[in-house]
């Protein structure tokens, strides 16, 4: 694969602000200080980014596929695969494929207990070159098992790509001790930084929103 990638950093900046407008506008993003959610990795949190929303837009799901399309050129140009992470980074990777010609396989959390025991789905050599996606990084836990799996059968993971981080301590910990890269399109802080721009947040449920990323493993509910 060439690196063709004409997006300068200005079109970046324009795309990625344009779809935390989208995201916001079909409330993909939920804060409930008071009901908070659980995270994969038994996290809590008043903070919540449902990007499977995203799959029933399809402007905004072309935003997200442009946005990761130039980022898999710019950084891992040598991609022979792209591999979605079951579940929700699937349909986000089908899209990037189709775009960069590439082949698609699927990576499920554990390999299926019938039929053919498979985890990773589709055509994988020792050869490729493999970039992951997955829509959303929390702790990283989910993308880096399936790099593992992809890695246990013999091919190369050249990096991983994600519509969303939250840039937690425990992901840069995780990812540097696998020794993945992690290129999100989207983070935390730019993700509060325009709810605080466009005055979408209180000041006090911004002041909570810090608070649990701070520390998010000791965050307590606000009782009401
Ligand atoms: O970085 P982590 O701590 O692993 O958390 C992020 C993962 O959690 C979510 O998936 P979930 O397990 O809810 O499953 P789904 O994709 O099937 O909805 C999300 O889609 C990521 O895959
Ligand atoms: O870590 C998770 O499980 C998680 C967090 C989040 O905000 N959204 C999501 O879909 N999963």
């Amino acid at each position: 694969m060439t690196n063709t990638d004409n997006t300068s950093n200005t079109n970046t900046t324009d795309l990625t602000e344009t779809i935390i407008t989208e995201l916001l506008a079909i409330k993909a993003v939920k804060v409930s200080p008071s009901k908070p959610f659980q995270y994969a990795s038994g996290m809590i949190s008043p903070v919540y980014t449902d990007l499977r929303m995203t799959i029933s837009y399809p402007e905004l799901r072309q935003h997200i596929a442009t946005g990761l399309t130039a980022l898999i050129k710019r950084q891992y140009p040598n991609a022979t695969v792209i591999a979605g992470v079951a579940t929700a980074g699937i349909p986000h990777a089908a899209w990037v494929a189709e775009a960069l010609s590439l082949p698609l396989i699927y990576v499920r959390s554990h390999p299926k207990d019938h039929g053919t025991g498979k985890q990773i789905e589709g055509a994988l050599s020792s050869k490729d070159h493999v970039v992951l996606i997955d829509d959303l990084i929390s702790t990283g836990g989910s993308v880096l098992g399936a790099a593992k799996a992809v890695s246990a059968a013999g091919a190369h993971v050249d990096g991983v790509v994600s519509v969303f981080s939250y840039d937690l301590p425990d992901a840069t910990t995780n990812f540097e001790q696998a020794k993945t890269s992690l290129t999100p399109l989207l983070d935390y802080h730019l993700l509060l930084e325009h709810l605080t721009n466009h005055h979408e947040l209180s000041e006090t449920d911004c002041e909570l929103a810090k608070a649990w990323h701070n520390d998010p493993w000791h965050w307590q509910p606000v009782s009401m």
